[in-house]
């Protein structure tokens, strides 16, 4: 893998110091402390309006952050030359590109724009879509706008390919289509990926690491296998009435099904099984869980609906 010159500050691509993000009676980033190292799919998940779409804005320098830092590829986001911007590619849900241009058009600006213009890569993408090169942006489809958009992304070969739910609107085809792109360009093309998405599945085939976002915060980050290997699903049978567990330590969510209690908990041992029989359990067992229902449990728990809005853990 040819791998671009280290940045500054280690080689973090992307770090934030307290970073806040304030608007009015809202506070969008609440002194968000992350690091986001070269190489490999990040995957930044969160409940809607967790903070994502806003850490890629002031990443980007599209938005003055309120207070903290915020650098991207070693440069402060809001001092982004032109240059360094030609060195990330950023492909967002609204997909926007100008509507009258015509795809041809579009892409010769973006070959002319960037010096390591990468035409095979651009085309790899883009045969899996039905797009004319004659036909003008406005013209296509939701999904074909987004393959038009990630295809021009990569074609750019950005050390930093940022993307905002950028598999809205695809079909499932269209979708393997878009992550295998995505992985090629990591893993072949030496891309470091930062990727938002609510979509699990997508997430557990292609991060390296995953970054939770809650409230504007750091929740957790790590590989997607270690964390769900912290979680475990404790199915119990209490006899009489189930204890009421939501404040046990490591519990994150509790549900009833046919007369059994089922425990979505976080870095709980052994010993739990014997806290559960000290409570009365009759019988216990555990489970590990997939990607999906291991950050469904740790976001539920500080979920704008919930009873309990207190993060339980912290970053790692
Ligand atoms: N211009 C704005 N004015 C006021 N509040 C805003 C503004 N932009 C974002 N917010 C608020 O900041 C919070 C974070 O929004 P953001 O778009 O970053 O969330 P998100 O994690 O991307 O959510 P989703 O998954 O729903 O796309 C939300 O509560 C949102 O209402």
């Amino acid at each position: 893998m040819n791998l671009p010159p280290p940045v500054a500050s280690g080689d973090y691509l992307i770090e934030t110091e307290a970073l806040t993000l304030q608007f009015k009676g809202k506070r969008a980033l609440d002194g968000l402390d992350l690091k986001v190292a070269r190489g490999g799919i990040h995957a930044v998940v969160g409940a809607n309006g967790a903070g994502k779409s806003s850490l890629f804005r002031v990443l980007l320098g599209f938005e003055a952050a309120t207070s903290g830092s915020a650098r991207i590829l070693g440069c402060d986001s809001a001092q982004l030359t032109p240059d360094l911007r030609a060195r990330i590619g950023f492909v967002n849900e609204e997909h926007t590109l100008p509507p009258w241009m015509r795809v041809d058009e579009v892409t010769a600006m973006q070959r002319r724009q960037y010096r390591a213009w990468d035409e095979q890569r651009y085309h790899a993408v883009l045969r899996n879509f039905n797009v004319l090169p004659d036909q003008r942006i406005a013209e296509l489809s939701r999904g074909e706008r987004a393959g038009v958009n990630l295809a021009l992304a990569l074609g750019q070969a950005p050390e930093l390919l940022i993307l905002d739910e950028p598999t809205l609107g695809l079909d499932v085809v269209a979708r393997r289509v878009f992550l295998t792109a995505l992985m090629d360009s990591s893993y072949t093309g030496g891309t470091t990926v930062v990727y938002c998405s609510h979509q699990m599945d997508e997430i557990e085939r292609v991060a390296d690491q995953l970054i939770i976002l809650e409230r504007g915060r750091l929740l957790h980050a790590s590989a997607p296998d270690e964390f769900c290997e912290r979680m475990r699903l404790w199915v119990a049978e209490f006899p009489f009435r189930a204890p009421e567990l939501g404040a046990t330590a490591g519990v994150l969510q509790t549900e009833h099904i046919d007369g059994l209690t089922h425990l979505i908990v976080f870095d709980q041992g052994d010993q739990f099984e014997a806290q559960l029989r000290l409570l009365g359990a009759r019988s216990v067992h555990h489970m590990p869980i997939g990607l999906d229902r291991a950050v469904n449990g740790m976001l539920a728990r500080g979920h704008i609906g919930s009873d309990c809005s207190t993060p339980i853990i912290q970053a790692a």
